[in-house]
């Protein structure tokens, strides 16, 4: 397997002026259980400020409250839940009217995990084309149907930190540590997927390129900074971005947030919530430095 070593970044969506929000892309967001909104929610944030139209997040209706007040910029889809606070009963052909115009999709972030929401993902993966990130809850069920992924070339980014991942390749977190790049290329390779490696120098790869980011710190070390990734790749890949150049860019920018925050703020003084802050200033600086300023 010959794995390539990308350095450059690639060229972010572009803002036509006379774009509107269904320009800009839908994504879908499908999360967030009873004591987990906060992780869709920063999953919205994420997604908003990468720059897509607009922002659809699938919740359990009791968290539904909670989820729309951290802004009114999401739309939420409340569905029915399970006694432990999880969305349950509604089926993938449920769902299907309000997935058939979005752009992109993100599962997991604070889902829990369910054998009913196992099917539903198991579902949306088999059969939707478009494309669609896989993080947290997701991952830990994607590892016992990892067949879902040999059904075609549909773009597919997984976003495991090596805990997730140890369980996806069924590895020790020892031997992931070890060979970060080998495994998750292997991996990528095997499963048709753009596979990111969360952590310090966090690598996207697709089994063919490989990309290890140099943004990022040790403040970023803090719940829900891997939910608001998510969302803005998940945004990114609304816009238009092919699968592995938005997890690039996504990680990238991701990373510079959290480095203009812990510039701010501190590495022990900064949260999750305060990355999609500091989002727009990470694109300032990342339109400064690499695309002549037209954002
Ligand atoms: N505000 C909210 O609503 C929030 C909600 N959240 C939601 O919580 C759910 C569970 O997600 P999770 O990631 O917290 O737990 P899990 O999948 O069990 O993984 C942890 C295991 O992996 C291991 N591990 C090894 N290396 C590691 C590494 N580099 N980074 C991290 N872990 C590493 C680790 O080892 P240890 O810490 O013991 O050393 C441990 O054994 C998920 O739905 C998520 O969205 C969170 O996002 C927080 C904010
Ligand atoms: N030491 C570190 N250096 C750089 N980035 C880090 C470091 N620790 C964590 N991160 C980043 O923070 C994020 C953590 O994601 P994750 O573990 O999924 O958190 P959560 O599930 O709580 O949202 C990842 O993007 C990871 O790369
Ligand atoms: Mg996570």
């Amino acid at each position: 397997m010959i794995v390539d070593q990308v350095t450059d970044l690639p060229r972010p969506p572009q803002r036509p002026a006379s774009g509107h929000k269904g320009t800009f892309g839908r994504t879908m967001l499908i999360g967030g259980s009873r004591g987990m909104g906060g992780a869709i929610s920063l999953s919205g944030m994420g997604a908003l400020r990468s720059g897509a139209g607009l922002v659809y997040l699938v919740i359990p209706k009791g968290i539904a409250d909670v989820v729309a007040g951290h802004s009114p910029s999401y739309l939420t889809i409340p569905l029915p839940e399970d006694d432990s606070g999880r969305i349950s009963s509604i089926t993938y052909a449920d769902l299907k009217s309000q997935l058939k115009d979005k752009d992109s999709l993100g599962l997991g972030p604070g889902c829990g995990q369910s054998d009913h929401l196992k099917e539903l993902f198991r579902n949306i993966l088999l059969h939707e084309e478009k494309p669609i990130v896989v993080d947290a809850d997701a991952l830990n069920m994607l590892a016992d149907m990892l067949d879902v992924l040999h059904e075609g070339p549909v773009p597919r980014v997984l976003t495991p930190h090596p805990g997730e991942f140890s369980r996806l390749a069924n590895l020790p977190i020892k031997t992931i540590d070890k060979h970060r790049q080998q495994v998750a290329a292997e991996f990528a390779d095997v499963y048709d997927v753009t596979l990111i490696l969360k952590g310090e120098k966090t690598i996207v790869t697709d089994g063919h390129r490989m990309y290890v980011n140099p943004t990022g710190n040790s403040g970023m070390a803090t719940g829900g900074t891997g939910d608001v990734l998510t969302g803005i790749i998940s945004g990114l890949l609304a816009q238009g971005m092919l699968a592995f150049e938005a997890a690039q860019l996504g990680t990238y920018l991701h990373g510079l947030s959290g480095d203009l925050a812990a510039q701010e703020l501190s590495q022990p003084g900064m949260i999750s919530s305060d990355l999609p802050r500091y989002l727009g200033k990470a694109w300032q600086q990342f339109y400064a430095l690499h695309d002549s300023g037209k954002g």
